[in-house]
């Protein structure tokens, strides 16, 4: 199996992350300018007003989005030209789970273009499950479960594709106080890079590294008390 398709396991190392004079203009609009950017921490917050470009960053990381200038790449890849390697190694977990659930049930899902053996796939598949203690969900219907079940089996579809990052959009948003904490236990616990987009402040209180986006750039970039502080001071 070629480096690339390794599948995480505990303490791996995660990816260097690279934004190079980026500019991102959507709608004929500028999203974002001047990002420069090297990320290689484990936990990385990203932090900001609605519609400051968080979930725009995020999607230029895994090929979602291509600048408009300037380059990004993640582990010497470009995630539009090398989309196949870095989709392989980089997982996206968006806001709603519904964006990434294709089949009916969560075993058919979670199966979806697994690579390796049936019994291979079968144990990632365990494996993620077991991991969200979630292993009871496998045979049942997704549109059954709750919107707190359906963005954990997302997060396991993820998960059992074993890459070495995953991106979070919003992971919180829509879950209630039982399961935000389930998660935020579940972060914590993972091996994996983590890079999340969050209006839960206390969520990356313990991260590595927060920045904070604000008017299409990079205003403030530290650690999570000094990161939070500074949103805190400018928009609260
Ligand atoms: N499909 C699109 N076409 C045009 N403009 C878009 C599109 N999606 C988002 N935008 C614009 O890009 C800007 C950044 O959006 P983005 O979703 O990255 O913000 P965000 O910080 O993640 O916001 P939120 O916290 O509300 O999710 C916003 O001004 C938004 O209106």
């Amino acid at each position: 199996m070629p480096a690339a398709e390794t599948p995480c396991e505990p303490g791996s190392a995660g990816q260097t992350i690279v934004f190079s004079d980026v500019r991102l203009d959507r709608g004929g609009m500028r999203t974002l300018a001047g990002i420069d950017l090297v990320l290689g921490e484990r936990r990385i917050g990203l932090l900001g007003l609605n519609g400051s470009g968080k979930s725009s960053l995020l999607k230029l990381m895994v090929g979602l989005l291509a600048p408009t200038s300037g380059s990004v790449s993640i582990d010497g890849l470009s995630p539009t030209d090398d989309a196949a390697a870095v989709r392989r190694r980089t997982g996206f977990l968006f806001q709603s789970a519904d964006n990434q659930i294709v089949y009916p049930i969560v075993r058919e899902d979670l199966a979806f273009g697994l690579e390796g053996s049936a019994e291979e796939a079968a144990a990632a598949i365990a494996g993620a499950l077991g991991r969200l203690g979630i292993g009871r969900l496998a045979d049942r219907r997704i549109h059954e479960l709750s919107g707190g079940e359906r963005q954990l089996v997302a997060l396991a579809g993820v998960l059992a594709r074993g890459p070495r990052t995953i991106l979070f959009d919003e992971p919180t948003s829509q879950l209630d106080l039982a399961n935000r904490n389930r998660l935020c236990g579940v972060l914590d616990g993972l091996p994996q890079q983590a890079v999340v987009v969050t209006h839960d402040l206390d969520l990356v209180a313990g991260f590595d590294r927060v920045l904070v986006v604000g008017d299409g750039r990079i205003v403030a970039d530290g650690d999570p008390a000094d990161a939070v502080a500074f949103y805190r001071r400018r928009y609260g």
